[in-house]
């Protein structure tokens, strides 16, 4: 049985996007490989979404997430945008909740084709990111590069439902230093369950530059937690106010870290690129 998918994207950080009520989708990592692999075959994505049937009141589904490595991601932001987007069409609603391993989400709609979602409360204890020792989230004892002349160090870690490390840098970072830096860092024994890393320039006090290398992604065009987690992340170190524009090459997220509930809204927009039939052998 052939599946059929949409294709979508959220500042170019792109999806194949699953609705499985009427097709089971319960794929190997092996799988999930092949659909994101680009080229060869591949359809080509940074993460595989699920969009299952609900299993709680109050919930219009429920959603899962995989990275292009094949593993299950807790969260994923620019993902999130565009299954409330989805989710809001046939029912010609402007608002919708729905469940993720990391919790219920409720999104809405914010302009056309442009979603804000509530993406919950930041985890900001070690326990939480998680990390394999007790420490200070906000100044981490960690660094990159020589030990007299580090490229980065210090950074801050947020969980968004997925783990976040955040370094702060002097001047916007290129793909070259993200890929080499970020690629160290994901895999750092002090991430027990990896970790994506964002490399933040604040340019004013609502205005942050934001480059991601994504745990089993690379480097992708945006990252919606790690704007949630950047702007977190400044906040605690008191360089930004509560709301802030994140900048990516690709375009922009305004996201606020709000002082009433301590939640994280994240407002950008989404692009339904195509829909399209996965091929049979990839997956049974
Ligand atoms: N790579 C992330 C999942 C996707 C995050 C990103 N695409 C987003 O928009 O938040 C992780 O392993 O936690």
């Amino acid at each position: 049985m052939s599946r059929t998918f949409l294709k979508m994207n959220g500042l170019g950080n792109d999806f194949v996007v699953i609705e499985t009520a009427s097709q089971p989708f319960e794929p190997t990592p092996e799988a999930i490989r092949a659909i994101a692999k680009r080229g060869d075959g591949g359809i080509g994505c940074d993460q595989v979404i699920a969009i299952d049937p609900p299993r709680s009141a109050g919930a219009s589904a429920y959603v899962r997430f995989w990275n292009a490595d094949g593993e299950v991601a807790g969260a994923c932001g620019n993902g999130t945008r565009c299954v409330a987007w989805l989710l809001m069409q046939p029912a010609g609603k402007d608002s919708v909740a729905f469940d993720t391993v990391a919790g219920r989400l409720s999104g809405q709609m914010a302009g056309d084709k442009r979603v804000t979602v509530d993406m919950g409360r930041p985890g900001l204890d070690w326990t939480q990111i998680p990390l394999s020792e007790e420490m200070n989230t906000e100044r981490v004892e960690l660094q990159v590069g020589p030990i007299d002349a580090p490229l980065v160090h210090t950074p801050v870690c947020v969980s968004m439902g997925n783990p976040h490390v955040v370094f702060f840098v002097d001047a916007p970072v290129t793909d070259a230093f993200a890929t080499g830096t970020g690629s160290l860092v994901e895999h750092h024994p002090l991430f027990p369950q990896g970790v994506n890393v964002g490399f933040a320039h604040v340019q004013s006090r609502d205005h942050i530059r934001l480059k991601v290398w994504e745990r089993g992604a690379g480097l992708t065009l945006a990252c919606g937690t790690g704007a949630c987690a950047a702007q977190v992340a400044a906040v605690r170190r008191g360089l930004t106010d509560r709301t802030a524009t994140v900048e990516f090459e690709s375009g922009s997220l305004v996201i606020e870290w709000r002082e009433a509930d301590g939640h994280v809204i994240m407002t950008g927009p989404i692009t339904l690129e195509y829909t399209g039939k996965l091929p049979e052998k990839v997956v049974a």
